[in-house]
């Protein structure tokens, strides 16, 4: 019975690739790109078109196939193209892959919504809770398109960069749809990009969006140069507080133990190449916030996702000391020095 399994999955996996002519990728920035390549590598003549903003970048991917402003030192496959046209974009895709930053999301699904069709499905990346309403992408999709719309998230620990140097990587595909989670798997699955599947999409969504936040402070530690010992307890007090949070929520344990839990919080508390993390370093150092988002053209999404920690914090009545002092220095009711003071000297607690 093995084999059957075996040859209808493969059979699936052909069947998924070789019915998708058009991919759709909304934002060019370094994870829609990365993305969108990862995808153009599967299939030599499957579309990829992504959707920008700027007239120049799009000429640049045209004619020189580089993304001149994101990811400039990788030349992009040819089937990788990219317009500013909505309807070009859009026009005869079978998915949409959702890169915008989350606090761009609304407006931006808001102007698609009468091009967009409501069977197309959204594949979203984007990791964040929107600020003002507290929704995470799988709420914001269809408030902002005003209607139900197939959706899968796409997280885990996936530096862009290194998916277009085609580094090992591990991502999961949560969709409330297991058959859309298991054709998001068959198409985005290559020697390069393993795909776990899973319909936990709040536990995914919201360990992708808090381990934002978490990234921050292990920045803000390692800008402080606090060592490894306060690097360890700050991670792993960090995993408590999204665990709690994510429980209370509904999140499944196994997603808060996987790759876009652990995982991602792993790679974005450790990896140089988080904005986040970076973020942290700098406000650590001693840099002003508007300083530091001012010399980057990149999102650091636990930037605006802190504020919406405190609110859920107090929503669901969980103390999250660490996530909740992110919030506070980025406010600039405290600084990092007095941050740590302050976690340090709570009370001493029973582990749980
Ligand atoms: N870069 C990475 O390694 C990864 C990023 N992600 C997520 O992907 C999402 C997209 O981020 P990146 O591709 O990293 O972006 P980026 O940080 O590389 O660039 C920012 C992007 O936001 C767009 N943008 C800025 N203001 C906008 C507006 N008002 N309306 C529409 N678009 C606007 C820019 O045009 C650009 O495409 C984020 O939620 C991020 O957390 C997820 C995994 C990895
Ligand atoms: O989510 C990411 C990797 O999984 C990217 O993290 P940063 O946004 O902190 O760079």
């Amino acid at each position: 019975m093995r084999w059957s399994r075996v040859f209808r999955e493969r059979t699936d996996s052909v069947c998924v690739l070789q019915r998708t002519d058009k991919v759709v990728v909304f934002g060019g920035g370094s994870f829609g790109t990365a993305m969108g390549v990862a995808l153009a590598r599967q299939k030599r003549d499957l579309n990829v078109t992504l959707l920008l903003r700027d007239p120049y970048v799009c000429k640049d991917i045209n004619n020189t196939h580089v993304n001149t402003r994101y990811l400039k030192d990788h030349v992009l496959p040819e089937n990788v193209t990219a317009t500013t046209s909505l309807a070009e974009a859009i026009a005869g895709a079978q998915y949409a892959v959702h890169a915008v930053p989350v606090q761009h999301s609304r407006a931006f699904l808001q102007s698609i919504a009468g091009i967009l069709p409501p069977d197309v499905p959204i594949i979203s990346v984007s990791k964040g809770l929107e600020v003002g309403t507290g929704k995470m992408m799988s709420e914001v999709i269809p408030s902002a398109l005003g209607r139900k719309q197939p959706a899968a998230f796409l997280s885990g620990p996936s530096f862009a960069k290194e998916v277009m140097d085609l580094r090992p990587t591990g991502v999961v595909a949560a969709s409330r749809d297991p058959q859309l989670a298991r054709d998001m798997q068959q198409l985005f699955a290559s020697p390069f990009m393993r795909v776990n599947t899973t319909t936990d999409v709040i536990g995914v969504e919201i360990c992708g969006a808090l381990k934002n936040v978490l990234a921050i402070a292990a920045g803000i530690v390692e800008g402080l140069d606090l060592g490894h010992n306060a690097m360890a307890a700050l991670v792993a007090q960090g995993c408590s507080e999204i665990r709690w949070l994510a429980e209370k929520m509904g999140a499944k344990p196994a997603t808060i133990s996987g790759l876009s839990g652990l995982g991602d919080i792993m790679l974005t508390c450790y990896g140089s190449l988080s904005r986040n993390r970076s973020v942290g370093v700098k406000l650590g150092q001693g840099l002003k916030l508007e300083d530091i988002l001012a010399a980057s053209n990149q999102v650091a999404e636990g930037v605006t996702t802190a504020g919406v920690v405190v609110g859920l914090a107090r929503k669901y009545r969980v103390s999250l000391p660490v996530l909740t002092a992110v919030a506070q220095v980025l406010d600039g009711n405290l600084n990092a020095k007095e941050a740590v003071y302050e976690i340090m000297n709570l009370p001493q607690i029973e582990e749980r």
